[in-house]
């Protein structure tokens, strides 16, 4: 099935006000189901508070990030996603990174129970957005933490990296929920850096991409080095079609040169924030 024709949707930005919300169900729930549907949040004027584990902390123009914001939501819908807003939460400086807050894998969204406490906040929102579009609904519990940027689904693989927000408990948890969709998890180890997709993230053929320098590659059935640490970065649009940061412009380079349609987005104000393309978005195919 395709996604919901461009010309159908608001044309004004869905900040100001025309796009359709969480915050009205009526709309939801006549909604076709998850048909590639990216759920987003705007950024919070506060993201300069938010966390900062392996980078020094540097200014952040919240006016910039959000236009920059409105750019990737652009990217995704000229891609033929639908996209969807979550509510503001201007009170939760990271709640941008939606990505953390929840694992959508079959119909099944897992919610996550974030290794940062003063992100747990964030999961409700998420929960009555994924309880609205139809998709069944559980969660990491007890003293398990997971953060979703340490998730990668490959196929009927996935991934899940052991760091400084996701706990053992919370991978032992991981089989039984995802296995009723078919899927197998391998853990993977990780250092020097704060979430899997940080390190590595996989193109459209299914070909991991990222730093070995972060990641136990041990486990891994290979793991194409990209040329500079963001290019580890790769969301999957399509097909044939992938979006990068600005600031990985050889591995966008390279990827272009291999046939691939390569969408750049400039997320400067994000990268400050040790986030990354992949975490300002949950997408489901
Ligand atoms: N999946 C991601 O890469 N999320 C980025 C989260 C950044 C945020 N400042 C945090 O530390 O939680």
């Amino acid at each position: 099935m395709s996604a919901v024709p461009k010309a159908q949707r608001p044309q004004a930005s869905p900040y100001e006000g025309s796009a359709v919300t969480w915050q009205e169900p009526s709309v939801v729930e006549s909604e076709e189901p998850t048909v590639r549907t990216a759920l987003v949040r705007r950024p919070s004027p506060r993201l300069a508070d938010g966390l900062v584990t392996h980078i020094d902390r540097t200014p952040v123009d919240a006016g910039l990030a959000a236009r920059q914001h409105e750019a990737y939501v652009d990217a995704l819908e000229s891609a033929g996603w639908r996209v969807r807003e979550l509510p503001a939460a201007d009170d939760l400086p990271d709640a941008v990174f939606v990505e953390d807050t929840v694992v959508v894998c079959g119909g099944l969204a897992v919610l996550a129970r974030p290794g940062a406490s003063e992100r747990r906040p964030e999961v409700e929102s998420m929960e009555q957005a994924v309880a609205g579009l139809g998709l069944e609904v559980a969660r990491i519990d007890g003293e398990g933490t997971l953060d979703g940027g340490d998730v990668l689904q490959v196929g009927t693989t996935v991934y899940v990296g052991r760091s400084g927000r996701t706990n053992e408990d919370a991978i032992c948890q991981l089989p039984r929920l995802l296995g009723t969709r078919g899927r197998h998890v391998v853990r993977v180890g990780l250092a020097g850096c704060l979430h899997l997709k940080t390190a590595m993230t996989a193109l459209p053929d299914g070909t991991l991409i990222g730093n070995p320098d972060w990641v136990d590659t041990s486990v891994l059935p290979g793991l194409r080095v990209a040329p500079e640490p963001s290019g580890a970065h790769v969301v999957v649009l399509g097909e044939k079609q992938v979006l990068i940061a600005a600031s990985a412009p050889r591995t966008a380079e390279q990827l272009r040169d291999e046939g691939y349609d390569v969408s750049v987005v400039d997320i400067s104000e994000f990268e400050k924030m040790e986030g990354c393309v992949t975490c300002l978005s949950v997408l489901i195919p």
